[in-house]
């Protein structure tokens, strides 16, 4: 069956219905510009709610050891690295921790595809992301596709994911499409920049689950 994570909740209502529609992975944004973004002491909060069978996932964008010492303080079980970060310091960063470090990256080109895996090779999982615009301010979380056709033929590794722009609409035809292990949506669960809906996340657990 294909996972999926709920990214950005910031809310208990948002976490305790990602949770009910089944996700496998909620996501936490620790990135001041987001409008995801969680300090520690409500990341806290949010994830003492999470059952031992959720996984919590940290987005961090180039976050020192110290940053990441505190999430993983706050309960996260899991590493997701959004910035720039090379494949050495993807290893270090898991050889410290020994928690799963999963390398997101951003695609617009074939080659972006290729490096993506190739920088990804100490990574736990590649998660493929739309490449953010030009005058965007965050890396991820942009609501925009990449153009899922320069997959073809590519071998990506097992456990990769899907994300970018991914709704009840269209996550579906990704499915059938490219057979991800796990699908990864921010956007598409809300009403507006960081305002999670219930009722967006239980159509989109509805829209993978029930096919
Ligand atoms: O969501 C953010 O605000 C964010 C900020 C900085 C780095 C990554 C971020 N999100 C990463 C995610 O995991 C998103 O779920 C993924 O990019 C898909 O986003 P969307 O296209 O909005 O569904």
């Amino acid at each position: 069956m294909t996972r999926i994570k709920f990214c950005g909740l910031s809310t208990p209502d948002s976490v305790d219905a990602a949770i009910g529609a089944g996700a496998a992975y909620l996501g936490f944004v620790f990135f001041p510009p987001s409008p995801r973004h969680l300090t520690l002491d409500r990341a806290a909060g949010l994830i003492a709610r999470v059952p031992p069978a959720t996984a919590r996932v940290a987005v961090l964008v180039d976050a020192d050891d110290e940053t990441i010492d505190a999430v993983l303080a706050a309960g996260i079980d899991t590493l997701q690295l959004h910035g720039r970060e090379t494949p050495d310091r993807i290893a270090a960063v898991r050889a410290r921790t020994g928690r799963p470090v999963w390398r997101a990256a951003g695609v617009a080109t074939r080659a972006d595809i290729t490096a993506a895996i190739a920088a990804a090779g100490p990574a736990d999982r590649l998660l493929l992301d739309a490449k953010a615009p030009r005058e965007a301010t965050l890396p991820g979380g942009n609501g925009q596709a990449f153009d899922w056709r320069l997959l073809d033929g590519m071998h990506l590794p097992p456990g990769w994911g899907l994300s970018g722009g991914l709704d009840a609409g269209n996550v579906g035809d990704a499915l059938a499409l490219l057979r991800p292990a796990f699908v990864d949506v921010s956007s598409g669960i809300e009403d507006q920049p960081g305002v999670k809906s219930v009722s967006k996340i239980r159509a989109f657990a509805a829209a993978v689950h029930g096919r």
